[in-house]
């Protein structure tokens, strides 16, 4: 069996003629955090959705707990999960009932407790009868969570996952993912803006521009090479193609 949770190997997506992800290939071992940064449109959520199996890969592979998305993603759907600000959850729908709608389709067992706990761990409770539309950005954006760890997923992935919080609020949520990664012995994959997010919780950090892949080592190595004190100056290098001098 294998011991890496996510392998991507050669993974290529082209929009009509645009190269989105362009030969990327990574293994994450099981129970890892593992950022992707990089600017925007350098490929993180096209990446993420392979890894989910949203978006079939032009070409390359994904496996997740050794099974292959394009092929069997069936087989293993239910051991991960995701959370995004790009999919709505269904609006008039009271929160409540969005998040029982997610539990039954994942086939859990006492679904009114599953939530209580997770509307206690991420605060949820006073709005959970309120219809999912008439949430402020940061309340969604904990719902959006709950979602996504309504399976007690395996594997779970993260684009942008605190982008729309107050840093008081967001600062919460890393504490609730650590504890997450430390009750599941989680694997999980963040796509994130947020340097000090990422610095906090990633053992190890890719390094994305315009669709590759140009770095992948742990937060202090990266620092090292690269001589600088925070990642938001090794982004900065990276971003404005001091990569090569930086690196050397
Ligand atoms: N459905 C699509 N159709 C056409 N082009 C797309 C589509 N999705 C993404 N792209 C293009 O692919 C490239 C990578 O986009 P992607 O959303 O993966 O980047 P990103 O790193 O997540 O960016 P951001 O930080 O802005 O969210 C961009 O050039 C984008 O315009």
């Amino acid at each position: 069996m294998s011991q890496f949770a996510i392998e991507a190997r050669h993974l290529r997506k082209v929009f009509r003629d645009t190269p989105a992800v362009d030969d990327v290939s990574f293994a994450i071992p099981k129970g890892s955090v593992v950022g992707i940064l990089g600017g925007n449109g350098a490929g993180k959520t096209t990446t993420i959705a392979m890894v989910m199996g949203l978006t079939l890969p032009t070409s390359g592979e994904v496996h997740v707990l050794g099974t292959d998305m394009a092929r069997h993603r069936h087989d293993v759907l239910h051991r991960m999960n995701f959370e995004s600000p790009y999919v709505d959850l269904p609006g008039r729908l009271p929160v409540r009932q969005n998040l029982s709608v997610f539990a039954k389709l994942y086939g859990m067992r006492d679904v009114a407790v599953r939530i209580a706990r997770l509307a206690s761990d991420l605060d949820l409770t006073s709005f959970l009868d309120r219809p999912t539309n008439r949430l402020s950005a940061g309340q969604k954006t904990r719902v959006a969570l709950a979602k996504s760890l309504i399976n007690d997923p395996e594997v779970l992935l993260l684009d942008e996952p605190t982008a729309s919080l107050d840093p008081d609020t967001a600062d919460w949520i890393r504490g609730r993912l650590e504890d997450y990664r430390r009750e599941r012995d989680a694997t999980i994959l963040i796509a994130s803006h947020n340097m000090a997010e990422v610095e906090r919780l990633c053992d190890r950090v890719i390094m994305m521009k315009s669709g590759r892949i140009v770095d992948d080592a742990s937060p202090s190595d990266m620092l090292a090479r690269y001589g600088r004190s925070n990642l938001e100056e090794v982004f900065l290098d990276v971003a404005r193609g001091r990569v090569q001098e930086a690196a050397q």
